[in-house]
């Protein structure tokens, strides 16, 4: 049914705009909706599938017809009565929930998912299937097994069964081909794959303890790490190893002061991720030719990042890297001994090799040739670590003599899911020629689904894994995948607000602590409290004072019998324009009290200085996430408020469940929320991505590449939605929403090619 009563007041889906939808939402969670016939409780269900609906519990009473027939006659300014009810006259309500007679209603601008069009007819592979009855491989994968000298260039596919073939080769050279395991060298990328190596291997009947024992397998900072200590055991002391970002950033922090940085001003993760992104390329500060304002600041603290690590003889990880590198160049003697030591090499996910670590693989391989490298370069996601996908692309230049083996079975998607993954990353141009072909027939297709914006998005999946696991499905069945950790706000608001058991990955904090955020918050906050100090330091950071101001605030305070709010107004020791600036800015604050948080927060923006700060600083470092969306994803937020002391209770809230959950373990059956970059490697029976449109997925900074003709960034994105959608099994679902951050957007153009069938 289209109509409920909201605090005595009718509600007509038909009429009332959708971007209310959410705030409507959250009163069906509050119990707030009731049917305006028998008043019971109704809910409102907002879907992939269907339109949005009331939902009312009782078949019992007659209140659909008598709603039906209320919906068909013209609106009534006087009580009506139909049957035994007297209905309420319509309303406009208070406090925003209904806007009535606007016209993107719900219903009017619903749109059907559809499934994705373009699936050719299924065929079996004809090599699929595990042929080799000792090892269950099939052709491909035996051949990649069975080629043990020489270089060789395993290329394999998404799904294809990289881990099986590489398990499976390590134990044929050992149990077949009798090559001693302590000449075998095994590289991984994450240590979690170096595990699981190691635990699959000793499966494998015929491969003895002491062979698993002597096996060198591991990543590539572990191995390089064991080979410092053996030969320059006083350079590497483990307890100067600096293992946490913080400690990298102490230094950075104190080398900042030279530049009269603001310490809570300046990106100094995004300063340490540039650091070790010139170290990976081999460039040493003196090499760095500074392209912007900021670059030339972080090459000086990377300068004196350097200095401090070699006073206190302190290394980072990247160090690892480069000390082993100049430790096999500056050694001939050393690098000989290693190459008769690993004669036969194998690196995993060989797409994600960066430069330092490329040139201490090919000179430990330099004499055998024998170098085996897995990888898949359609799913090389790491360029901004400085992986370079075309090692895996040229590694036939570099080794002319390499035999190149595809993988082009996918084990693990079902055929619409492979062929749309396909028909996506065939339109890069920078990539081997290939293509893969999936062992299963599918029951469904992917479906794309149009919610109106982020909350209705989020909304939407929750509602969706609810019924799926009504009907039977665990939550480990599912992931929501992201492309950037801060478009996961609304999703996670909605789990936490859901009963359903959920797992983040998260490797940054809450959305409200981003720096931007905090900011805006902040003006919100001394609105009504104008004494609370943690506000005012974000504040001055937003104005352009400098934090050590807070002392002369507190006494001005207490001088002034005032509030730290107003004591800005007096401060003595900043320029003449800012006083003037502040004097007409503090009396602003009340007003902000008669606005909702949305138009508060646009008031502040425009008003009250934040724009001058985004300007300036809040896009700093940065190109994925930048300030300035930052401040529209929390309008997006604060749209479901009709107060700003509600939403800033909802954003403290929320502010605790990350902390909890940041903190807490995996559960083995919970629904897993991940950007696409941690889901690498990973499968699950379903897979929702969030955001499939353009500036979202592929990421805005893509696109303003292109515009300035470089297509690399876009084809990475494309790599990265095909890891995306590669890792589904059986179901995938691609969320199409109608605006983003506020403003209407286009859907993706991964989706136009999704449907444009490929070879
Ligand atoms: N020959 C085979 N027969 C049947 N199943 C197989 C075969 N080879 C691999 N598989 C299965 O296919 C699935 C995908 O394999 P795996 O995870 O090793 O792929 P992958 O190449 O590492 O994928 P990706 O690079 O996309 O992460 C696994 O469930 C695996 O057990």
């Amino acid at each position: 049914m289209h109509i409920a009563l909201y605090k005595e007041n009718i509600i007509n889906l038909k009429k009332i705009e959708r971007a209310q939808l959410q705030k409507l939402f959250l009163a069906s969670k509050r119990d707030d909706l009731t049917c305006p016939c028998c008043r019971q409780t109704v809910k409102l269900k907002i879907s992939i599938y269907d339109p949005p609906m009331f939902i009312h519990p009782s078949q019992t009473f007659n209140c659909h017809e008598t709603i039906a027939a209320l919906e068909k006659t013209p609106e009534v300014e006087e009580p009506k009565t139909v049957g035994s009810f007297t209905l309420p006259t319509k309303r406009e309500i208070s406090g925003g929930v209904a806007t009535l007679q606007k016209t993107v209603a719900p219903l009017d601008s619903w749109q059907d998912p559809y499934p994705v069009k373009s699936i050719p007819p299924f065929i079996q592979p004809p090599n699929s299937g595990s042929k080799n009855s000792n090892y269950q491989l099939d052709d491909s994968q035996w051949n990649a097994v069975s080629t043990t000298e020489g270089p060789l260039l395993v290329l394999a596919g998404a799904g294809s069964g990289k881990t099986r073939v590489l398990t499976t080769r390590t134990a044929y050279m050992l149990t077949e081909k009798k090559i001693a395991a302590n000449r075998l060298l095994l590289v991984t990328f994450t240590a979690k794959a170096a595990k699981e190596m190691k635990n699959r291997m000793s499966q494998i009947k015929g491969i003895s303890t002491s062979d698993l024992n002597a096996l060198v397998v591991g990543t590539f900072h572990s191995i390089f790490f064991k080979m410092l200590i053996h030969h320059q055991a006083s350079n590497w002391q483990p307890d100067k190893l600096m293992k946490w970002d913080w400690q990298r950033e102490q230094i950075i922090k104190g080398a900042s002061k030279d530049l009269g940085i603001d310490e809570k001003e300046f990106a100094f993760d995004q300063a340490l991720s540039q650091i070790s992104y010139w170290k990976n390329h081999l460039l040493m500060p003196s090499q760095i030719k500074a392209e912007t304002e900021w670059e030339e600041k972080v090459k000086f603290l990377y300068e004196r990042y350097e200095q401090t690590k070699n006073q206190t003889l302190q290394f980072d990880f990247d160090d690892m890297l480069l000390g082993c590198y100049q430790l096999l160049k500056e050694n001939r003697g050393l690098l000989e001994k290693y190459q008769e030591r690993f004669s036969y090499i194998l690196v995993d996910e060989f797409q994600d090799i960066n430069k330092v670590q490329y040139k201490i693989i090919s000179m430990l391989a330099e004499q055998s040739k024998n170098l085996c490298v897995v990888g898949d370069d359609d799913q090389s996601i790491y360029s901004f670590r400085g992986s370079d996908p075309s090692y895996i692309l040229n590694f036939q230049e570099d080794f002319p003599s390499a035999k190149v083996v595809t993988l082009n079975c996918n084990y693990r998607s079902n055929h619409a899911i492979v062929s749309s993954g396909r028909n996506v990353i065939s339109q890069n141009k920078k990539r081997k020629d290939k293509s893969i072909f999936s062992v299963r027939e599918s029951e469904k297709s992917p479906i794309h689904f149009f919610p109106f914006d982020e909350e209705e998005e989020a909304t939407m999946i929750v509602t969706d894994i609810h019924e799926k696991i009504i009907n039977g499905a665990k939550p480990s069945d599912f992931v929501i995948l992201f492309r950037t950790n801060s478009s996961s706000r609304a999703i996670f608001e909605r789990l936490v607000e859901s009963s359903l058991p959920f797992h983040i990955e998260q490797d940054s904090e809450s959305f409200y602590l981003r720096r931007t955020v905090r900011k805006a918050l902040a003006y919100l906050k001394l609105a009504y409290h104008p004494d609370d100090q943690e506000a005012i330091k974000e504040l001055l950071g937003a104005i352009f004072i400098k934090q050590s101001s807070l002392r002369d605030l507190k006494a001005l305070s207490i001088l002034n019998d005032c509030s730290l709010l107003e004591a800005l107004t007096k401060l003595s020791d900043i320029q003449p324009f800012q006083q003037k600036k502040l004097k007409k800015m503090i009396p602003l604050f009340q007003q902000l009290r008669k606005f909702s948080p949305r138009e508060a927060l646009e008031w502040i923006e425009k008003e009250m200085g934040l724009n001058d700060y985004v300007k300036k600083h809040g896009n700093e470092g940065n190109v994925i996430d930048k300030g300035s969306d930052d401040l529209r994803d929390l309008k997006v937020a604060a749209s479901s408020h009709d107060r700003i002391t509600d939403f800033l209770q909802h954003v403290d809230h929320m502010i605790e469940k990350a902390k909890e959950y940041k903190g807490q373990k995996d559960t083995e059956n919970s629904i897993q929320l991940m950007t696409v970059h941690r889901a690498k490697g990973l499968e699950f029976k379903t897979v929702y991505i969030l955001s499939v449109v353009e500036g979202g997925f592929p990421h805005d900074y893509s696109l303003e590449s292109l515009r300035e003709g470089d297509t690399a960034p876009l084809e990475e994105e494309r790599r990265l939605m095909y890891v995306a959608i590669t890792r589904a099994m059986d179901g995938l679902y691609l969320s199409i929403p109608q605006k983003r951050r506020g403003k209407k957007v286009n859907p993706s153009r991964f989706i136009r090619e999704m449907n444009t069938i490929r070879c």
